[in-house]
């Protein structure tokens, strides 16, 4: 058969499966409707599996694709269900909620709780992300949480990722664990130099302090040191500090240029960080689910069943809006045996058509949904 034949036929029943296709949609609205009234859920299992059993069975050696090409289709048609019902989900409360008061503007001042010391990189996050803001610094993550959550301050602000490093673990635990919600988010350049006691020299030095985080982005420099104690403290900020106060000449920490003038130390090493391209994002956190206008970024902690297709059919659905994805990561769920869930960032709004129906129908096809805020980067 000459091609221009073959495809001539293959149009033919593009034509009838379109036509099918449309018919089995409508069809799928009908049970919609009925699920709507007897309130049933949209997913029924037994159903799609009865039906792929029947699929399979007659698909011959094709039977992979058919099975496939017909999960797709109740992947459709559950999406088009979801449109038509209206059943409650949390995601749909939260952000009916964060949108109430349509025209809130981002507040200029409030009290803000910020992990560290002055001269820590979540100081200058807080500056960048509430300019007139008054920063109560706190100890850990967790008290930054806890001072937001008590009402103590009306905003928080944590790391979330870094360029090098990836997710800050315990960060996403924390808003795994906790209601807040991200309302702004900033992306650092992060710049890392080795500070002493004026006058010390690199070959005193016997111990290095400093951040995690800091270390692991460090980590060329610091290898190529001999007979240096690495030790992780609380913050970049706090070990310059620690070293200014305890006046060891033995000690050096890893922080800013800006901790040198703000602790009385000088810099012996500067730029020691592994990429020049180091970035870390803050968010600013807040208790009330609040969306300003301009928001354009949705962050989101999903977990899914570990069984084939089940990342495919969450990101399917972004693919169907037409969605950027500008963060996937996958992440061990502690103490399980390699169960992951998924850290993702979308490029998109919630009152953008079909982005709320969207969330509404991951929220009800996931193991685990975290809506996590839609908020703007500055
Ligand atoms: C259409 C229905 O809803 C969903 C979609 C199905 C399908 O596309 O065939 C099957 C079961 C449900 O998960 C239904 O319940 O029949």
């Amino acid at each position: 058969m000459e091609l221009s034949e073959i495809r001539e036929k293959i149009d033919a029943v593009d034509d009838q499966l379109l036509d099918l296709f449309l018919e089995r949609m409508h069809l799928s609205e009908e049970v919609a409707a009925y699920k709507n009234e007897h309130h049933l859920p949209i997913l029924n299992k037994e159903r799609e599996r009865a039906i792929l059993a029947k699929v399979t069975e007659k698909s011959g050696e094709k039977e992979r694709y058919a099975y496939h090409l017909f999960s797709t289709l109740f992947e459709l048609a559950r999406s088009r269900q979801a449109e038509l019902i209206d059943a409650p989900t949390k995601v749909g409360a939260q952000i009916k909620a964060a949108l109430a008061d349509i025209n809130a503007v981002f507040p200029q001042t409030g009290l803000v709780a910020c992990q560290g010391v002055e001269g820590a990189n979540s100081q200058v996050a807080c500056d960048r992300l509430l300019p007139r803001g008054n920063i109560v610094y706190v100890k850990t993550f967790q008290a930054v949480v806890s001072a937001v959550e008590s009402g103590l301050c009306k905003f928080g602000v944590l790391p979330i990722e870094n360029s090098s490093n990836g997710s800050v673990r315990a960060v996403y635990e924390l808003l795994q664990d906790h209601n807040l919600s991200i309302v702004r988010s900033t992306r650092l350049c992060i710049r890392h130099e080795l500070l002493a006691l004026p006058g010390v020299k690199m070959s005193d030095i016997t111990e290095i302090y400093s951040h995690e985080q800091a270390i692991g982005q460090c980590s060329k420099f610091l290898n190529g040191l001999n007979g240096v104690r690495v030790i992780p403290c609380d913050n970049t900020a706090m070990a310059a500090k620690m070293v200014a106060e305890r006046g060891d000449r033995h000690a050096a920490a890893i922080s800013s240029h800006p901790c040198a003038a703000l602790y009385g130390l000088e810099t012996i090493n500067d730029e020691i960080q592994d990429s020049d391209n180091n970035y870390t994002r803050f968010i600013c956190v807040t208790k009330d689910p609040v969306i300003y206008a301009g928001a354009n970024r949705i962050s989101l902690i999903i977990a899914c069943d570990n069984k084939p297709g089940a990342l495919y059919e969450i990101l399917s659905k972004l693919a169907a809006l037409g969605i950027n994805m500008t963060k996937l990561e996958s992440c061990p769920v502690t103490g399980r045996n390699f169960e992951f869930i998924f850290f993702l960032e979308l490029e998109a709004s919630v009152q953008e058509p079909g982005v709320l129906a969207m969330l509404e129908e991951l929220e009800r096809s996931c193991a685990g949904f975290h809506f996590l805020g839609n908020y703007a980067e500055v």
